[in-house]
């Protein structure tokens, strides 16, 4: 309502929400993703390379199977033993589908509970941000951030460092069988052939990076705009500027679709790197293992085996490119995940702040520089002495403690908390219970733990029966795991609003704001709900839009705007 991002509004409730997690997790996404779940990634990447070393004993031993039966001749097939190298494929063909599953079972297992986890994160951090912060942040952009950005990370455990590690160990497997059978020269070979692929990888790194960072960038773009667009629409029909807001939603559809071309183009281009390098790197291995043969210090079949296997690891060093290309997209992701260094409710300065004085210096507050609502305001607020803001409708009252909450730049002045500028302050700091402050359609509990994850089922049940609610406290005839509904559907007015100041009565914020807080109350709702609110606005600074000064203690001083 006061801004151009829903997101306040959409996370006034959310925004008390204290984190309790280490300090490991408000580190860099990438950091939680890779070092909190690294033995899972260990797991992954050793499924994997068993995967690929599985898959190049296959073909090598087939190979070796194959030509040792041709060159054995239909007379000499029975002399040959066929056991031992059938049961070996078997094995390797086992192994391979086995560790594949367990691989994409393990990987999607650890990546899936990791992403869960820096959702919460991104959302706390979101919800934590001052309100000055927060309204920086477009509605469609949070979003981006949430969904697209985190679902990209997925692509550096499973895409990047597993099979690059994998691919590492497969290549050292089929070097020392290399080494082992044919000597220094054939291990060497294959090495050369994974540095080749290598640099290739990271040619394909550099351009993917390049090209990942544009689409991160040009994915949020385009969501703003859409968001932005479906949000406006009734607004640029009125404005005529529909069709001009639908041709810049094209021109953005059209530049992602080039950017993803693009990124496909490197893609593919990796791809066919990788298949020429080993084809190349087959043949030399051939030609290497043949001169053996004719040597005659390896056989015809191990001749065949050799080969064979380079063209095997191909699997696994096709991997590396990907890698490479996939890294700039995750790393712009992450980057976008960082919010500029924004901190969790629990980092924002020591509180204790609760008693210190809000003051507020020539302030000017509205919507429009021209026709101020207030102008030239001097506030200083005691904790302990509320203040009341009256007037009719419309007159300014909602605006003002908006601009009090951050939520509304003020048109000029500032306003400070203690000895902090509001723009420093944490969510923490303020409370503000607008009008229009919703309930998440979860259950009363849930939404009150919103406000204070650790409180428990006595004392939340104390706070409801103190505004009232005695039948959504512990052992009520509903109970406290009573669903809200959407838009709190199945609450009445009073009900929902008696939950928010049940909510806001759990915080402990230096600056209260509440507009209209008893509205949809009636007389008795409304002076059992004062009586808990009482005790707990005049330890800190308040500030109450009413209609109705009357039901408030006659000595709280007030400011009324005609
Ligand atoms: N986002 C906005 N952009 C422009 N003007 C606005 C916006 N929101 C409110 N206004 C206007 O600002 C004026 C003050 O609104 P505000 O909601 O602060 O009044 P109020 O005193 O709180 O009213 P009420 O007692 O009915 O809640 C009104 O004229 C209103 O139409």
């Amino acid at each position: 309502m006061y801004g151009p991002s829903h997101a306040p509004a959409a996370c006034c409730i959310w925004r008390t929400r204290v984190s309790r997690r280490s300090s490991m997790r408000r580190s860099d996404p990438l950091h939680v993703l890779l070092v909190g779940g690294r033995r899972w990634l260990a797991a992954t990447a050793a499924l994997l390379a068993l995967t690929w070393v599985a898959g190049v004993a296959l073909l090598a031993l087939s190979g070796w199977f194959v030509t040792a039966s041709a060159l054995a001749g239909l007379g000499a097939l029975a002399g040959l033993n066929i056991f031992t190298p059938a049961a070996g494929i078997r094995a390797a063909a086992l192994l391979r589908t086995v560790a594949r599953y367990g691989e994409r079972v393990v990987g999607h297992e650890a990546v899936l509970r990791r992403l869960a986890e820096l959702r919460c994160d991104a959302f706390e951090r979101i919800a934590s941000l001052p309100p000055v912060a927060q309204r920086r942040l477009r509605s469609g952009d949070w979003q981006t951030r949430l969904v697209a950005d985190i679902d990209t990370l997925d692509a550096v455990p499973l895409r990047v460092i597993a099979p690059t590690l994998a691919a590492l160990a497969s290549t050292g497997f089929a070097a020392a069988l290399a080494g082992w059978l044919a000597g220094w020269t054939a291990a060497t070979l294959v090495i050369g052939v994974a540095v080749a692929v290598l640099c290739a990888a990271m040619f394909a790194g550099r351009a993917g990076r390049r090209c990942g960072e544009a689409l991160v960038a040009g994915r949020a773009r385009e969501r703003i705009a859409l968001l932005d667009h479906v949000d406006g629409m009734a607004e640029l029909a009125v404005y005529g500027r529909l069709d001009a807001s639908r041709a810049t939603l094209a021109e953005l559809a059209r530049t992602h679709s080039r950017r993803l071309d693009g990124q496909s183009a490197v893609a593919a281009l990796a791809e066919h790197a990788v298949q020429a390098l080993v084809g190349l790197g087959t043949l030399a291995m051939l030609a290497l293992a043949l001169s053996a043969h004719v040597d005659g210090s390896i056989s015809g079949p191990v001749a065949v085996l050799l080969a064979l296997m380079v063209l095997g690891l191909g699997e696994a060093l096709a991997s590396l490119p990907g890698a490479g290309w996939r890294l700039g997209e995750s790393l712009a992701a992450a980057a976008r995940l960082d919010f500029g260094g924004a901190v969790l409710a629990d980092d924002v300065q020591p509180r204790g702040d609760a008693g210190a004085a809000i003051t507020a210096r020539a302030l000017v507050v509205g919507f429009d520089a021209r026709r101020p609502l207030w102008h030239g305001l001097d506030l200083d607020l005691e904790p302990g002495v509320p203040l009341l803001v009256c007037g009719p409708s419309g007159s300014g009252k909602s605006a003002l403690l908006a601009t009090l909450a951050g939520e509304l730049d003020p048109l000029a002045g500032q306003v400070r908390i203690g000895d902090r500028a509001l723009a420093e302050c944490g969510a923490s700091d303020v409370a503000l219970l607008a009008q229009d402050t919703v309930l998440l359609d979860a259950s009363v509990f849930a939404n009150l733990r919103l406000a204070r994850p650790d409180v428990d089922a006595h004392e939340a049940s104390r706070l409801l029966l103190a505004v009232g609610l005695d039948e959504f406290a512990d052992g009520g005839t509903r109970g406290l795991r009573t669903r809200v509904g959407e838009g709190a559907a199945n609450l009445s007015g009073g009900q929902a609003r008696r939950v928010l100041l049940a909510w806001l009565l759990l915080r402990d914020p230096a600056l209260a704001l509440l507009d209209e807080p008893f509205s949809g109350l009636d007389e008795a709702a409304r002076e059992r709900a004062m009586s808990a609110l009482e005790p707990w606005l005049v330890r800190r600074c308040a500030v109450i839009a009413t209609h109705e000064p009357e039901c408030f203690p006659a000595h709280w001083p007030r400011i009324e705007r005609r």
